[in-house]
């Protein structure tokens, strides 16, 4: 028999004997419960899990346990096989519905479409996209500051930099907003109410009929009519958008040499190697990297400039660095390059600072295929009274990878991890951000596009579009805060920004605006 050390690891009692205490993970904003345990607790604690789906889960930060996940031979850690079924009944065979061999597959070609020399192809979308955003706002922006949803807007240029980029279509989502509402509202329908924040009831027959437990999809339905209704809906809208896009570039012709990562894609596969992706596979990427680089995107840079509105000198500050650079590269009718964004220390340092506090996914889950043993960082004291450096965990442990408690750990951070502080970015000497204490991460430490096997393959992208955005809002326009507007993350498998006390369906970033005369 395999040793397993996870009924030996301290934890809170359970909240409720059908969901353990996954529906008070899942319920409580801004991964305020998963961060709670991780300071009462430390970087690996028992959860109990939903009744009949798994007896016990790991909420884990521990930087060692995290590099073994992470490091493991692909596929030992991953989603589990009911998630991947989700996805694939979603999206379709895409990149995030399938594991194994086949997932090594279709993320080398997915990769291979997003370096940073295809990347470099693809500013002219995201700077369109970004300043068309900038004129638009300056038209609403006329006279004394007024206030805007500001996390409409974000969605709206997201959209329609990702779909130029991605799939070389435009959707006009900042000039004629009407016309993309039903996509807005399949994503809303997606996140609402089919993942995260929900009544324990419906999160207990949600979870119990992903896992497969429960007898039948009419049970489902009847429990939980939503769910079921926008499970089937935003498949089918998904798949609707994958065809309008595979019918307008056709129409269009002459693909060969377009420079987007559909494009892209399909040049690798023509090509005869074994890396190559079948056409379901290729239709499958659309609506799937829709939905993973929309809202992740929208919702990162909405929250950057609610960061802005609370900390009027760090934008004052980022404001005159992005002045500065213009200065130094030509004036008002230049055009910034990638190079430029990146030379930019201080944009640098205050978007990675708020990415750290505001992660867009706080936590996600990972499955062992095999058995296996992770190493602690510091010493587990066990409920057997004993100390451990390790833990045993035995196949099908099921683990919740706390992304929210791994950016703010004070042994990577320091004291001031809980603070708004960019300077930590700037530091030379004295690294507050050592790498190697970290669990192996793409974009300066912080966990936010994770590691290992599923890395985003987005990451580069997605800085250079934030870099992109922010530097033209900043620059245009001053950022106020509303009075008395809190705005918190509520998980729903992604987080989406709300304000305190105003469930608004799909969220909001009510900001006040003023254009700046430059
Ligand atoms: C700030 C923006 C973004 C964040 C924070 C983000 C974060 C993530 C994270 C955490 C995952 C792993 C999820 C998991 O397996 O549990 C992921 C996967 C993925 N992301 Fe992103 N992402 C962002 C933008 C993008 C963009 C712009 C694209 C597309 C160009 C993209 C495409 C993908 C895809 C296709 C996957 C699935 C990868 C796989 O399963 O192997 N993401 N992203």
């Amino acid at each position: 028999r395999i040793r397993d050390d996870v009924a030996l690891v301290p934890g809170p009692e359970r909240d409720s004997l059908l969901t353990g205490n996954m529906h008070t993970l899942a319920a409580s904003s801004s991964d305020a419960a998963a961060m709670a345990w991780d300071q009462v607790y430390g970087g690996v604690v028992k959860l109990h899990g939903v009744l009949g789906v798994s007896r016990h889960v790991l909420l884990i930060s521990d930087p060692a346990a995290l590099r073994r996940i992470f490091g493991s031979s692909s596929g030992q850690w991953d989603l589990s096989s009911r998630n991947l079924a989700s996805f694939r009944s979603l999206f379709g065979p895409g990149i995030a519905a399938v594991e194994g061999a086949d997932h090594l597959r279709q993320r080398r070609v997915v990769a291979q479409a997003l370096t940073p020399v295809q990347i470099r192809g693809m500013i002219d979308f995201v700077q369109a996209a970004s300043r068309n955003m900038r004129y638009a706002l300056q038209k609403a922006c006329v006279g004394p500051p007024i206030q805007l949803d500001m996390l409409d807007w974000a969605r709206r240029v997201a959209l329609d930099s990702l779909t130029m980029f991605a799939f070389g279509v435009s959707l006009h989502a900042v000039d004629e907003p009407e016309k993309i509402q039903d996509l807005l509202h399949t994503f809303d329908a997606m996140l609402e109410d089919c993942l995260g924040k929900t009544t324990r009831l419906k999160y207990f027959f949600r979870e119990t009929a992903v896992a497969g437990i429960h007898p039948s999809l009419l049970g489902i339905a009847l429990a939980d009519p939503k769910f079921f209704v926008s499970m089937i809906r935003s498949s089918r809208r998904l798949s609707q958008f994958g065809e309008w896009v595979l019918k307008t570039r056709e129409e269009r012709g002459s693909l060969s040499s377009e420079n987007n990562l559909l494009s892209l894609l399909e040049r690798a596969s023509k090509e005869d190697t074994k890396y190559k992706l079948a056409d379901d596979e290729i239709r499958a990427q659309i609506g799937m990297v829709l939905f993973a680089g929309h809202d992740t995107v929208s919702t990162t840079f909405s929250l950057f400039l609610n960061d802005m509105g609370i900390y009027p000198d760090i934008q004052q500050r980022l404001r005159s660095e992005i002045e500065a650079k213009r200065v130094e590269i030509g004036g008002e009718d230049a055009i910034f390059t990638q190079e430029d964004y990146d030379s930019m220390p201080y944009l640098n340092a205050v978007l990675k600072e708020s990415m750290r506090l505001n992660p867009v996914l706080g936590q996600t889950f990972r499955t062992n295929r095999v058995a296996d043993v992770l190493p602690l960082s510091e010493p587990l004291l066990g409920l057997d009274g004993k100390f451990h450096n390790q833990l045993s965990v035995s196949k099908d442990t099921v683990v919740v990878i706390n992304i929210a408690s791994s950016n703010r750990r004070k042994d990577v951070w320091g004291d001031d991890a809980e603070l708004f502080n960019p300077e930590r970015w700037l530091k030379t000497e004295d690294k507050t951000v050592p790498l190697e204490k970290t669990p192996g991460i793409v974009y300066g430490s912080i966990l936010n596009f994770l590691a290992g096997n599923r890395t985003c393959p987005g990451w580069r992208i997605a800085v250079l579009e934030l870099q992109t955005f922010i530097v033209d809002v900043v620059e245009g326009f001053r950022i106020l805060p509303v009075p008395g507007d809190v705005v918190v993350r509520e998980f729903h498998g992604v987080s989406i920004p709300k304000v305190t006390g105003r469930p608004v369906r799909g969220g909001e970033v009510p900001l006040m605006l003023e254009a700046l005369n430059i």
